[in-house]
């Protein structure tokens, strides 16, 4: 068959500048890969003793050397273990399986870390590392938001990042690390700081407050309001009214204006990350309202001081 046709003029340049567009997104995936590359090699970003060059704001997050390096994080989202789920999406949408990383890997994200010492390793350097860099500012912005609270317990707290350095910021303060066990296994605590292997479904320790940072958009409704229940009761068991901190993002409306659009897009892969990984997606705060009235708290407060994600603080 001759499947020939000619394109009027005026036609072929719309038709040219849409064959470069679809081009464009399929070799988008180059542009994370070479990142990667480039982060390996340690080349690009080396700090250069002369400054014959300035670095932005992103070299300077992209150097190994730098505490708040965002380099773990690049390092994590980009190893095969968790881009293989990808290659899966048309086949979960076709199956019954809980979600792509299932289909991939056949398991879930949760279970494989405990038995694959490799994930486990790099997916807590990853929140360790993400975990650094917003304490400093959540310190540093919203100090106000410990106010008061003597103990916290922080939930799904990985390796203790988080909690050491508000337990450092606030010497008065108790503060607890409940994660799974194999998160926890080997970390020693201290006179301010405990660590608990344990699973969130169960129970979670009594205390003023409940951080819950990344971890309510790694699940669904039904596991949130669960979640959000069993904090409920930690914090209303002393009689004392707690809350729950939560850090977490609200993805924003779309707008006309182009202004936003990469914070948008950002948002929404990461809801794409959660549906692809694990149960959970990313909520506007429409929907991070009906959670918090099922869950059976009375009211929240925003804080948008995080970026693109922001602190919601929830109470009973
Ligand atoms: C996305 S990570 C966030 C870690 C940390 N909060 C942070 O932001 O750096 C989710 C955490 O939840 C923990 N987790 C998953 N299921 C859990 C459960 N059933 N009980 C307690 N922790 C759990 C994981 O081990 C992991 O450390």
């Amino acid at each position: 068959m001759n499947n020939f046709k000619l394109i009027p003029g005026e036609h072929a340049t719309e038709l040219l500048n849409a064959q470069a567009h679809i081009w464009n997104h399929i070799f988008n995936f180059i542009n994370s890969m070479s990142l990667k590359c480039a982060i390996q090699l340690e080349k690009m970003f080396e700090n250069d003793q002369e400054e014959r060059y300035a670095l932005t704001d992103a070299s300077r997050l992209l150097l190994k050397d730098n505490p708040l390096s965002v380099t773990p994080f690049l390092v994590a989202m980009l190893d095969p273990v968790l881009t293989k789920p990808w290659h899966f999406l048309t086949a979960w949408f076709q199956n019954e399986d809980l979600t792509p990383f299932d289909t991939a890997h056949g398991k879930k994200f949760w279970d494989y870390g405990e038995h694959e010492a490799k994930l486990n390793h790099f997916f807590s350097n990853a929140m360790a590392s993400d975990a650094r860099f917003v304490v400093s500012v959540l310190i540093d912005k919203c100090s106000a938001v410990f106010d008061g609270l003597e103990s916290l317990v922080d939930v799904g707290g990985g390796t203790g990042t988080v909690a050491k350095a508000i337990a450092d910021a606030f010497p008065s303060m108790e503060c607890t690390v409940l994660d799974l066990p194999h998160v926890v296994a080997g970390l020693e605590g201290s006179k301010k700081l405990k660590y608990i292997g344990g699973d969130m479904f169960e129970a979670v320790p009594p205390a003023d407050a409940i951080l819950l940072k990344w971890i309510l958009h790694d699940w669904n409704d039904e596991e949130c309001i669960k979640i959000l229940g069993r904090c409920k009761e930690a914090i209303t068991s002393t009689d004392k009214k707690g809350k729950v901190i939560i850090i977490d993002m609200i993805v924003q409306n779309q707008k006309e204006d182009d202004e936003d659009r990469e914070s948008i897009e950002t948002q929404l892969f990461f809801d794409m990350l959660m549906m692809v990984l694990v149960t959970g997606k990313e909520r506007n705060e429409k929907e991070w309202a009906k959670l918090f009235f099922d869950a059976g708290f009375s009211d929240y407060k925003i804080t948008h001081k995080l970026g693109l994600r922001s602190l919601i603080e929830v109470y009973p």
